[in-house]
């Protein structure tokens, strides 16, 4: 479990994600034509949607083109891992530049969910590929309405690591500023830019992951960005303590929106996500934490929108990074060094229907009972 070269050397995946009609098309035909966009690889469900004709070079083959930003754009028919594979193929064997980037865009109706996990599961794509960014789109005039309506819409804002507020030319400053803190709410760690036409430098949209590739270094503070989750307004649970051993800054809508005095449905979809991060001043266990896993995982993988976290392990010096989309944990990664004094665990969750203290007391009692043990497993 150790970072070596063959992990900052996959290629960086970024996924666009955004419910029907949010302007992924228009966002991609907007990045397609910038600089920074060279040894890119684009996975599109379409060419005619996109309208190339006026960037293409030449075409490689019926589904793959080569644009003059030096990017190869590929349609899809299907599924797109298995076009992500064949990509791979045509690159090793030389058919196609060698691109280190990859971005992929869902369709508007797409779960990112099961994408996200063959990212992190396919045995082929885990070796030769690396989860980036995942960037949403959200329509500044229907976005609201769509995350009423569509618990998707909703689960694509969560996930997110940048939000994309597309259409921005159409609303004013207060409907802007009412969706943004109704999606810094679902999900406080992801910036939300305003874009207008797929207006936005691609550099924005990449980076988001564990590793630097500029740096080949991992940069902990910006992936995990727990700073994020602890101020959120005016929540009275904020800087509470609820545990001699552990404590959380939780993000709970109800009472934010109860402070907030919004008028609105009760059963808005997003009023069932909190974000949250809990920080264990004591070392875990690893074999308690991998249980902790295993049985939340199974029996409320689906609650666990989005989890990333660093843990201060027993017997280990060097943090160790985790990370998990509902029912799957991508494998922990060994950092090099601490990125700050503050040595605690520190695991921020975004989840749906389901708060912060089941989670913490069952992780901090399964601790409790490995230290009785005495055992200490490690990280495989
Ligand atoms: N005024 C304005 N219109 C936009 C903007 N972004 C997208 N549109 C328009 O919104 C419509 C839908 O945009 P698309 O880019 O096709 O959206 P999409 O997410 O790719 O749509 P699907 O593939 O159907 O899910 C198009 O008519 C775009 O021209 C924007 O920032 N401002």
């Amino acid at each position: 479990m150790t970072i070596s070269d063959e992990q900052f050397e996959r290629i960086a995946t970024t996924v666009i994600t955004g419910f029907l009609g949010s302007g992924k098309t228009t966002l991609l035909n907007g990045l397609l034509t910038q600089d920074g966009m060279e040894s890119t690889a684009v996975l599109i469900n379409e060419f005619g949607e996109i309208g190339l004709d006026h960037l293409l070079v030449r075409e490689v083959s019926e589904d793959v083109v080569l644009l003059n930003s030096g990017c190869i754009c590929c349609s899809v028919r299907g599924d797109l891992i298995s076009g992500l594979r064949d990509l791979f193929v045509k690159r090793t064997r030389g058919e196609i530049p060698a691109f280190d980037r990859v971005i992929i865009e869902t369709t508007g109706l797409a779960d990112p969910a099961p994408i996200l996990h063959t990212l992190m599961t396919d045995p082929l794509l885990t070796t030769k590929f690396r989860l980036d960014s995942v960037v949403t789109t959200v329509d500044a005039i229907h976005g609201s309405g769509q995350l009423d309506q569509h618990p998707e819409s909703v689960k694509q804002a969560a996930v997110a690591d940048r939000i994309l507020m597309t259409k921005s030319d159409l609303v004013d400053e207060a409907t802007r500023d009412a969706l943004s803190d109704r999606l810094r709410a679902l999900n406080p760690a992801a910036p939300i830019y305003p874009v207008v036409n797929g207006d936005i430098a691609v550099s924005k949209l990449f980076n988001a992951g564990l590793y630097d590739p500029a740096t080949k270094s991992m940069d902990v503070r910006k992936w995990l960005r727990d700073e994020a989750y602890d101020h959120h307004g005016d929540d009275p649970h904020e800087h509470e303590h609820e545990h001699a051993h552990s404590h959380d800054h939780d993000h709970d809508h109800h009472n934010e929106h109860h402070h907030h005095d919004h008028a609105h449905d009760v059963n808005r979809h997003d009023d069932h996500i909190r974000s949250f991060c809990i920080t264990f001043d004591e070392p875990l266990h690893w074999d308690a934490f991998v249980t902790w896993a295993e049985i939340f995982t199974q029996m409320r993988g689906e609650s666990l929108l989005r989890v990333k976290g660093i843990l201060n392990l027993v017997g280990e010096d060097a943090p160790v990074a985790i990370h998990a989309v509902q029912h799957i944990f991508h494998p922990p990664a060994s950092l090099p060094a601490w990125p700050s004094d503050d040595h605690r665990s520190k695991i921020v969750f975004i989840t749906k229907d389901l708060g912060p203290q089941v989670i913490r007391d069952s992780l901090y009692h399964l601790n409790a009972a490995v230290s009785e043990t005495g055992e200490d497993g490690k990280p495989a």
